[in-house]
Formats: structure tokens, sequence, C-alpha cells
């Protein structure tokens, strides 16, 4: 696998507070790299730091083996979106893709397509403040990619848009990696980086707390948990083995598994006595791991073994 993007031991601060703390990672071409982390955690501070705009105090960053970062290989949709106001679409896509020293018959005709794709067919010709909410952001997601970048940043892609859009973009995303470019995708939706992402760093107080593939994540992380609907007395499930904590509200007792349990012979221990009108076995969700750690639960201490 190829590396498009290396940071090596990223270090930064702001007035002496440190809001990096050796930050390293890869983004590989032909894949979807997600960054996480809670809010303040660091991720637009890497970013900021990957793209230019401000410099780390210690480590490197290079992309392909050089320093100097390629910007007509490299697109980036930034967390706060701007776009000229009174400026046609049309306009600005080509003033941008001139920038880039790309091929303006070929950008010309990218806008046409990408906007066709996208649900905004016509609205080349309207100007950028009489654009909705959405339909801007879905044009800056547009600028971000025309130059046929074979590296991309998209902070927070989904924000703003409605589930048809959501979709759009996402598929689009898709199409990028598996024509090989590398994403580098920040969202805080969790559900999102499940169903798009291949690997993920997440990041809490400026460090690293997992880098790994989703899948060994989950291996990893994501234990069973066993959730009944029903009346139950805590000391009826308190005992049982294997759980290494309960959760009860309302109806529902949510019981969180050990790690290599056998899902099988542990339900045979449940009493029979116990009232279950319905039950159900899942493994925790990324959304769910991800506030363990935001709010320093801690499941993840014992499982080091998913970081690269
Ligand atoms: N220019 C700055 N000057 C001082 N402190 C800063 C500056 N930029 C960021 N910080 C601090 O660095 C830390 C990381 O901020 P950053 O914006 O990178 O977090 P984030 O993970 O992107 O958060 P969010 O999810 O809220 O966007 C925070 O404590 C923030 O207050």
């Amino acid at each position: 696998m190829e590396v498009f993007l290396k940071v090596d031991h990223l270090n930064k601060s702001f007035k002496g507070k440190p809001v990096l703390r050796d930050i390293s990672f890869e983004v590989n071409k032909g894949e979807i790299m997600a960054i996480l982390g809670p809010n303040g955690a660091g991720k637009s501070t890497t970013i900021r730091n990957i793209m230019g705009i401000m410099y780390p105090d210690e480590g490197a960053i290079t992309f392909q083996g050089n320093r100097e970062i390629p910007r007509n290989k490299v697109g980036y949709l930034p967390e706060e979106r701007g776009l000229y106001k009174n400026v046609k679409v049309m306009d600005m896509l080509m003033y941008l893709a001139e920038l880039k020293d790309y091929p303006l018959k070929k950008a010309r005709e990218r806008v046409l397509t990408y906007l066709k794709k996208f649900g905004l067919e016509g609205k080349e010709k309207a100007s950028i403040e009489e654009l909705s909410k959405g339909m801007g952001q879905k044009v800056q997601f547009i600028a971000s990619i025309l130059h046929e970048p074979e590296f991309l940043i998209l902070d927070e892609p989904f924000s703003g848009l409605d589930p048809v859009s959501q979709e759009l973009i996402k598929q689009e995303i898709r199409d990028l990696a598996a024509t090989g470019t590398a994403i580098l995708l920040s969202s805080h939706q969790m559900n999102v980086v499940e169903e798009m992402c291949d690997r993920l760093f997440l990041i809490h107080r400026g460090q690293k707390v997992i880098y790994s593939t989703l899948d060994d994540v989950k291996k990893e992380y994501a234990n069973f948990k066993c959730t009944i609907k029903g009346t139950i007395r805590l000391e009826d499930v308190e005992g049982l083995p294997e759980v290494q904590r309960i959760e009860q509200k309302d109806d529902t007792t949510v019981m969180y598994l050990t790690k290599d349990v056998q899902v099988a012979s542990w339900l045979k221990n449940l009493p029979e006595q116990i009232d279950i009108k319905e039950l159900s076995i899942d493994r925790i969700s990324l959304h769910e791991i991800f506030i363990d750690i935001a709010m320093d639960k801690n499941m993840l201490k014992e499982g080091a073994g998913a970081n690269a």
C-alpha cells in the first residue's frame, strides 16, 4: 500500500499548553482514514498543521516523502465553510481550478457533471449567496475535488446535509477512494465512520488513543452487551459471571460483557425467574466506544492491543 501522507511525532503547544502530543499516523492511497475525537481533542489543529496553515513545534509531515505540500494534488474541505458571497458558482469554481493549474475546459465539464449529480443542475449561474446552506456545502465539496486531488481532507463533510445529500456525498467519497485517492475524514458521526472508513485514529486531549483498522477496533473493543426489556431486579443479575457493568433505565437493563465471553453458554446463566419481554445481544457500537473514551469510563485501558 502506498503511503501518501505521513504525520511523524507531531507536537504543538499554544502559549505553553500542549495540544498535540507525539501524534503519528499515515494515510495510504485508496483508503479512507478517520480522525476522531471529542471537541477540543486536537483534530483541527492536526489538520491545520498538515495543510501548512500552522506549523508544528516538533515533528514532520511528509507527502509522498516530501516536506513541501503538493498543493495541486491536495483537496481540502475545511471545517469553517466560507465561499465568496457575490460570485457566481461557476466563476468561483473555475477560479479555484485555475489556482490548482487544472485544465479549465475539463474543470467546466466536471462542474456541470457534479452539479447535476448533487441535484444542483442549473445553479452554475446562481451567485453563492442565493444558495441554501446545504447547497453551499455541496458546492464547497465540489471545490475540494474538482481538480482530481490525490489526497483529500474532509473536515465534517456531512454537517448540514439532508439524508439524501449525505448519501450522494458518501458515495462520491467511496468512489474517490476506490480510484486511489487518499482520504482523511474528520467526523463526529460515528455511524458514518463505521460505515465508510477503513482505519481510524482516535485522539483525546492531544494524544493517540486508538490507531487501527476498523475491523481490529471492533474485534478488540466492541464487546458484547446483553439488553433485556422487562422488570428486572438488580440483585438477580449483578452476580452473573463475565459482566463488566450493568446499566438500568426504566424497564431496560444492559449488561456489558467481558471481551472473550462465549455468548451461548453465558446466556444459560440467566436466572429462570427473571421477566424477559425482549432480549438482544449486540456488539457495542463505535458510538459507545467513543463515548466511553470521551467520558473517561476507560473500558479501553486493558485493550491496547489494537494500537498500531
Ligand atoms: N489558535 C489557537 N490558540 C490557542 N489555543 C488553540 C488554538 N487553536 C486551538 N486551540 C486549542 O487546542 C485544542 C485543540 O483544538 P482543536 O480545534 O484542534 O480541537 P478539535 O478536536 O478540532 O475540536 P472540535 O471537535 O471542537 O472541532 C483546544 O484546547 C483549543 O482550545
